[in-house]
């Protein structure tokens, strides 16, 4: 069992309970009371029955007694008996406390009798003892001679007692009866009143089911669920609330995930504004050191496997320096990009340009020889010598010297042809600067 289920039974339970208790409890007060009293009742209607026996007795056997008449004294017993199938006994004794007359079952009275009735009550009978006083027999030596009473029947000495026994065993039938209809009136009120608790309770927990199972499915990341408004019922405003709360939930999360996003988004073009920085370079908008080294890498590689030649050229800007110097260095920045695009224009689209670094720019040549690598450098060696920068009113003349160099077998990789471009640039340094040298396959040549 889940532990929403188990948790939903443990409040039917408790609700149950707490229904069906104060039934039982109701029912058990109230009915043992009632029973208490009845049965009360119904013992005193007994004793009274008894005592009435046993007087009725009392009144008819005095003159048998007075007589000391045995065989009327056992009839009056036996008859009394036969009448009445609940006298389980009739015992008369004499003034002596001796008997006289026996019928059925009675214990005889261990002590000396006394002058009123007795009433004993045993488990299953009802013993009553009355005393049989001379009343008419005796009635004329009560009066004097001017009628006043001499002495009272009860005053006087006994004729004897009358001992009636009754048995109450329907008495205790009865009340056995009460109780199994009071067990019985008890489990009816208790099943009633659980079907009732189980209703009540199921108003409740299967809303809470409801809205438990909806909180667990958001917990397990479903976003859209919510309560349906049918099955929340008496917990609506409890699951109005949930339903809220996921709603508010979803929305930060939405925010939240915006936020990531555009935060990923800005990460990336950060990274590919680096990327391209590092690969581009932002002053001329060339290819960097970097770009340059993949690509002569890859050249190289290929230019050995076909067969084919490759040219490097080299170019460094003669007296830069003198230039940032006299004019500034924001015109040496526009001397540089002018180069720049300079080597784009006169050079092929498929040539690799890129600015090494400072006022040094290297231009890797496809597929071309050393002829055609040498009369590229002269064209932009001749129109760097023309060109005429304006700029902010100054207007700059200035030359570049380049080393030619072309891909030999010894040239195992891209540096060694640069290093060898790069010797017949300082060459053409050498030999007064706006100048074209071409390196041998050795070595720099003049
Ligand atoms: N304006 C500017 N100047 C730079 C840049 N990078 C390097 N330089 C300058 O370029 C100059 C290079 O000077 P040097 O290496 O002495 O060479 P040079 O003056 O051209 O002399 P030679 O090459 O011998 O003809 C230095 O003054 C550097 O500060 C840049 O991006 N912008």
């Amino acid at each position: 069992m889940n532990p929403e289920r188990r948790q939903q039974r443990r409040i039917a339970w408790r609700l149950w309970w707490a229904a069906a208790l104060p039934a039982l409890l109701v029912v058990l007060v109230l009915g043992t009371s009632l029973i208490d009293r009845y049965l009360h009742d119904v013992s005193q209607a007994w004793r009274q029955r008894a005592v009435a026996t046993a007087q009725q007795l009392v009144a008819a056997a005095e003159f048998a007694l007075f007589a000391d008449n045995r065989a009327a004294l056992q009839r009056l017993a036996s008859g009394v008996r036969e009448r009445d199938p609940q006298v389980l006994g009739v015992a008369l004794l004499g003034a002596d406390q001796r008997l006289r007359a026996l019928a059925g079952e009675v214990p005889l009275p261990e002590r000396a009798l006394e002058q009123g009735d007795q009433v004993s009550v045993e488990s299953n009978a009802i013993r009553v003892v009355a005393v049989v006083h001379p009343r008419i027999a005796a009635g004329d030596d009560w009066f004097d001679a001017e009628g006043a009473i001499l002495a009272r029947p009860s005053e006087v000495a006994p004729l004897g007692y009358v001992v009636v026994r009754l048995d109450t065993g329907a008495l205790q039938r009865q009340r056995r009866a009460f109780w199994g209809w009071l067990v019985l009136w008890g489990l009816a009120a208790l099943v009633l009143a659980g079907a009732l608790a189980y209703r009540i309770a199921a108003s409740v927990t299967h809303p809470l089911a409801h809205i438990s199972e909806v909180v667990a499915r958001i917990g397990r990341g479903e976003k859209m669920v919510r309560t349906v408004p049918s099955q929340r019922r008496v917990l609506a405003e409890l699951g109005q609330g949930i339903d809220a709360m996921a709603e508010a939930v979803e929305q930060s999360q939405q925010r939240l995930e915006q936020r990531v996003r555009e935060a990923t988004d800005a990460l990336r073009a950060q990274k590919e504004q680096a990327e391209r920085m590092a690969r581009i370079d932002s002053l001329t908008g060339l290819a960097t050191r970097r770009a340059f080294v993949e690509a002569a890498h890859a050249e190289v590689l290929r230019a050995h496997r076909f067969g084919e030649p490759l040219g490097l050229l080299m170019f460094d800007l003669d007296h830069f320096k003198a230039i940032n110097d006299t004019y500034g260095h924001a015109v040496g920045d526009a001397v540089l990009a002018q180069f720049g695009h300079d080597l784009v224009t006169t050079l092929r689209g498929v040539d690799m340009i890129a600015r090494l670094g400072g006022e040094e720019f290297v231009a890797l040549l496809p597929r071309c020889g050393l002829d055609e690598a040498h009369a590229a450098a002269e064209r932009v060696r001749a129109a760097v010598e023309q060109r005429q920068l304006k700029h902010h009113g100054h207007t700059v003349r200035y030359t570049v010297s380049v080393g030619v160099a072309t891909l030999s077998a010894q040239d195992t990789d891209w540096e060694a042809l640069l290093a060898r471009a790069d010797q017949a640039l300082y060459a053409a340094k050498r030999q007064g600067r706006n100048q074209v040298a071409v390196a041998s396959a050795s070595g720099p040549a003049g």
